[in-house]
């Protein structure tokens, strides 16, 4: 999974220009990605489609993850598959980082079939409290793509937050893209177990003493593997455990 923040990492596919990538300036398209566009004020959409990204990826999708500020709207034809999670601020304002995407969404000059053969699935964050959701999509239909799914909506008053209406907005999203394996050009693996369980966000790097530099690792080499996997249990990233035997491999977020 390719994944772009706002503050600006390369991507490792796609062009880039002026900060922006350009999905296809060589007329090339790509159907055959699933491409994650998210706008976030403060991280929850964020951190929501980088969730999508990886379960998508473990599904034998590659995935490009981008904020909207990060993607030039114009290219939105060449693409074939498009999630957008979204998050509402303000009195149902768009965030920041997709005022240019918006505006541009918004021309009057872009028709009916501007986005014909682009499938999407939006996800919106917001609170009901607030009764004011953004309207992204209703104006992607207008524009002639088609809707995978009905829109999700994550409410901060759900009793799990925004993640108690994600897990089955998912669960449908994986169904239908399983049923339709021609929207991504490619066969969709769903593993029975990942329909319940989200990949791992950590995973332990056992360190040989002697061939590794890092200032994380300076103890002698442990006796034995249970032992390291409990000492590892016990870590937050990149911090030592508070016992006085400094554990001799750390967590890495992957
Ligand atoms: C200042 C502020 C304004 C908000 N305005 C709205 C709103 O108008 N409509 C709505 O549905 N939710 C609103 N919300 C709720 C957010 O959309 C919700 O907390 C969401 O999960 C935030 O996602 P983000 O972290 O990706 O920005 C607002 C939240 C804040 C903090």
């Amino acid at each position: 999974m390719v994944s772009i923040s706002n503050d600006g990492q390369q991507p490792t596919n796609g062009n880039h220009q002026n900060g922006v990538i350009l999905a296809s300036t060589n007329g090339m398209e790509n159907k055959t990605r699933f491409l994650i566009l998210y706008a976030s004020q403060t991280g929850n959409a964020l951190d929501a489609a980088e969730r999508v990204g990886r379960e998508a990826e473990h599904r034998g999708c590659p995935s490009v993850v981008l904020s909207m500020d990060e993607f030039d709207a114009s290219s939105l034809p060449y693409e074939g598959t498009v999630i957008f999670i979204v998050s509402t601020t303000g009195q149902g304002d768009t965030p920041d980082s997709m005022k240019v995407f918006w505006k541009f969404l918004l021309q009057r000059t872009l028709s009916q079939q501007w986005l014909k053969g682009v499938h999407y699935a939006v996800f919106g964050l917001g609170d009901s409290g607030y009764q004011k959701f953004n309207k992204l999509d209703k104006r992607l239909s207008d524009l002639g793509a088609e809707p995978l799914i009905e829109r999700g909506l994550g409410d901060d008053q759900h009793p799990s937050g925004y993640e108690g209406a994600l897990d089955d907005w998912l669960s449908s999203l994986w169904k239908v893209l399983k049923k339709n394996p021609n929207i991504l050009l490619r066969e969709i693996y769903v593993d029975p177990a990942a329909e319940t369980l989200d990949r791992p966000k950590y995973k332990v790097i056992y360190h040989d003493a002697d061939s590794v530099q890092s200032e994380f690792v300076t103890a002698p080499e442990l006796e034995s593997i249970e032992l390291q996997i409990e000492r590892a249990r016990s870590m937050c990233p990149g911090k030592f455990g508070r016992n006085k035997h400094r554990p001799h491999c750390f967590l890495q977020m992957v």
